[in-house]
């Protein structure tokens, strides 16, 4: 609403008057009606950081409530879980006479000849089962490395059965590589409470030395394979192992996390085998890690790492045709995973001793001493791993087979390490017994019974459990909301209060404090601006403005403005608290941070009608909602650029 020349008026001169003998008690009567003096603000803002250090608070308690369930949930399905993934059939693919494996969701029987092997994995994605399968069964671990535990995601199998397909994927089927960078940048963007900041490293386990594949190329003449060889792995006394030498490239978004990904694996050893034409000679592991610290106090600073690793093909060396140079590979190959499964098998059975080194006397034993070159004194593969594979660590193996009858030998000999590898932890809550009087031995002729009971409650507590994360998660957002709106209005009016006696853009004139406005009232001069602004220019000389005046009246119209606006902001918090189904992402809320973006920007310190209107249109837009108060900016506002032309003109009138 905007007044008329003779409604301003015809505003009671008394009330006018009054303001003008002792403006500041003027500036309390009703003429003010709801607008605080600039003198009564409090110290702090309206918007309380206590309000926010509560909200905080909760959103800490709620993540934490979140990751207590994720981590029950991991723990109860087994911190090593083992999969199993099928290969579809390829064209190259010899013409199959019958399946020699038949697939349930938790198992894989294998046929060869008479015989019929059964082998019970925590998961096995058929043949069909697409890239989005196999990564909604790893989404949960990402969380968990960014929640602070190290992770471990490994590719095994026969050459040729997908590993690297699954890991790396293709442009249009992405695998997990890809789809973890993606869900990890993500996550970490919708959490503002945490900073995360990303690196990455890549490397090589070649025929038992190590290779860094991020290492800058060497120039075309230089007679070294390459500048990153043979680096050395230390353990500090906390157990954090450290390949020293090795490129660690910060990354900080998607994008940059890609690009490096893709120069990584293009460095990668391979080559042609009868079985595939490329592949993989090496183990190629691939490391994020994920350094955490709160952006609020009371959030731990946690370093955590979370391994991506494609392992080279179990092989039969006769059959992949292997000679020379690739026969070495495979042997070399064949043996640190063995290794691998001893570790893990260990780690499952929480013996006290783990032989990440004992891969020397395993060698020794088995008559292998040409290989131990390859290894050095003990596997790479592991003591790399060490860390992330043990205590508090999720590990997660993919067992690739193949689904033809030639491969048999090889399939049966992958689900055997799988076995080993999941046997021990299974144990604990559900005993794996194949043998028919093993089984009466242990639990009687109950057995069943009590077993499908057993993996009954699992279940069902592991969906409570997630229930339950979800729930926190949504409330966690909640909050997050909250936390965000708070923040906003905190700025807004932080920022009001540092501006409030000095006009940002005028930064020669002097601060004018309240007082001033007497001055103000009391000189005639201040007539003039209200003049010019209202009538023509051909005013008489002593009724032109001067420098003085004008910025006094600046003074006067910006302290207006933002007495306007802290009214605004003050209005605004109680609609926000009000309402907290209102996002961040809501386009109200966006309407609102633009617009008050482009007034701080544009419309300080001058009051004009204008911005008054805008004022009100922002203010329109921002109260969707329904209101708790009715204040309307809209009067109060006018009534001060009424009173303002008013005195203007009445003291013209003087
Ligand atoms: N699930 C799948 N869907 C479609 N194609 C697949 C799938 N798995 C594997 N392949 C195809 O099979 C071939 C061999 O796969 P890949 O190279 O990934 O095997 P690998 O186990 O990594 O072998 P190596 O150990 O020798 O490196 C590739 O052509 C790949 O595209």
């Amino acid at each position: 609403m905007i007044l008329t020349q003779e409604e301003q008026i015809s505003l009671p001169s008394e009330k006018v008057e009054d303001a003008m003998e002792s403006p500041s008690s003027a500036l309390n009567t009703d003429l003010f009606d709801g607008i605080p003096l600039v003198s009564e603000l409090p110290e702090s803002p309206p918007t309380t950081a206590e309000e926010l250090k509560g909200l905080r608070v909760k959103h800490r308690s709620l993540d934490e409530k979140r990751r207590e369930a994720l981590n029950k949930v991991l723990d109860l399905k087994g911190s090593i879980r083992v999969f199993c993934r099928v290969r579809p059939f390829l064209s190259t693919d010899k013409k199959r006479l019958r399946d020699p494996i038949s697939i349930g969701s938790e198992k894989v029987v294998v046929r060869s000849n008479s015989v019929k092997k059964e082998f019970s994995l925590d998961k096995v994605f058929p043949q069909e089962a697409g890239q989005e399968d196999v990564f909604l069964e790893v989404e949960p671990i990402i969380r968990s490395a960014l929640d602070g535990n190290n992770v471990c995601i490994l590719a095994y199998g026969q050459t040729g059965t997908g590993k690297t397909f699954t890991m790396e994927g293709t442009n249009k089927q992405p695998g997990i590589v890809p789809q973890v960078l993606e869900k990890l940048f993500s996550l970490a963007a919708r959490d503002n409470s945490i900073s995360y900041s990303f690196s990455m490293s890549m490397l090589e386990v070649y025929m038992g030395s190590l290779r860094d594949l991020l290492a800058p190329k060497l120039p075309a003449r230089t007679h070294e394979t390459s500048s990153k060889c043979n680096l050395n792995i230390q353990s500090d006394p906390n157990g954090f192992i450290k390949v020293e030498g090795l490129t660690d490239v910060s990354v900080s978004d998607l994008t940059q996390a890609s690009r490096w990904y893709t120069k990584g694996r293009r460095a990668r050893s391979t080559s042609w085998t009868n079985v595939n034409d490329a592949s993989s000679r090496s183990h190629c592991l691939a490391r994020i890690t994920i350094a955490r610290s709160g952006t609020v106090e009371g959030v731990k600073a946690k370093v955590s790492k979370l391994w991506m690793v494609d392992l080279g093909g179990s092989e039969r060396l006769l059959k992949t045709g292997a000679t020379g140079q690739t026969l070495d590979e495979g042997r070399a190959i064949n043996l640190s995973l063995s290794a691998l499964g001893d570790v893990i098998a260990a780690l499952k059975r929480n013996r006290g001793h783990v032989p990440y080194r004992q891969v020397l006397s395993w060698v020794l034993s088995l008559k292998l001493i040409v290989y131990i070159p390859f290894f050095g004194l003990n596997s790479k593969l592991t003591q790399i791993l060490k860390d992330s594979l043990g205590d508090g660590s999720k590990v997660l193996m993919l067992v690739h087979t193949s689904p033809c009858e030639e491969d048999v030998g090889e399939t049966t000999c992958s689900l055997i390490f799988a076995k080993r590898v999941r046997a021990v932890e299974s144990n604990k809550e559900i005993p794996e017994v194949n043998d028919a009087s093993e089984k009466v031995y242990l639990f009687g002729p109950n057995q069943p019974a009590m077993l499908q009971d057993l993996k009954r409650h699992r279940e069902k507590t592991i969906v409570e459990l997630n229930q339950k994360m979800r729930d926190a998660e949504e409330d966690c957002q909640k909050v997050k909301n909250q936390i965000l709106k708070a923040e906003f209005l905190l700025h807004e009016n932080k920022r009001l209060y540092s501006n409030t006696y000095l006009p940002p853009e005028d930064k020669e004139s002097p601060r004018i404090p309240t007082e001033d406005y007497k001055e103000a009232m009391e000189t005639p001069r201040i007539a003039e601006i209200a003049i010019r602004r209202n009538s023509s220019s051909s005013l008489p000389r002593f009724m032109t403005s001067t420098v003085a005046s004008r910025h006094r009246q600046g003074v006067a119209d910006g302290e207006t403005n933002l007495r306007t606006r802290s009214l605004k902001l003050t209005q605004s918090s109680l609609q926000f608290s009000g309402s907290q189904s209102l996002s961040y992402s809501d386009p109200h809320f966006r309407t609102v941070l633009r617009s008050s973006s482009k007034m701080s920007r544009h419309a300080e310190p001058k009051t004009s009608v204008t911005d008054i209107t805008n004022c009100k249109d922002l203010d329109s837009r921002i109260l969707s909602t329904p209101r708790q108060k009715k204040v309307t900016a809209s009067h109060p506002n006018l009534r001060v650029a009424t009173l303002c032309h008013h005195r203007r003109r009445m003291s013209d009138l003087v």
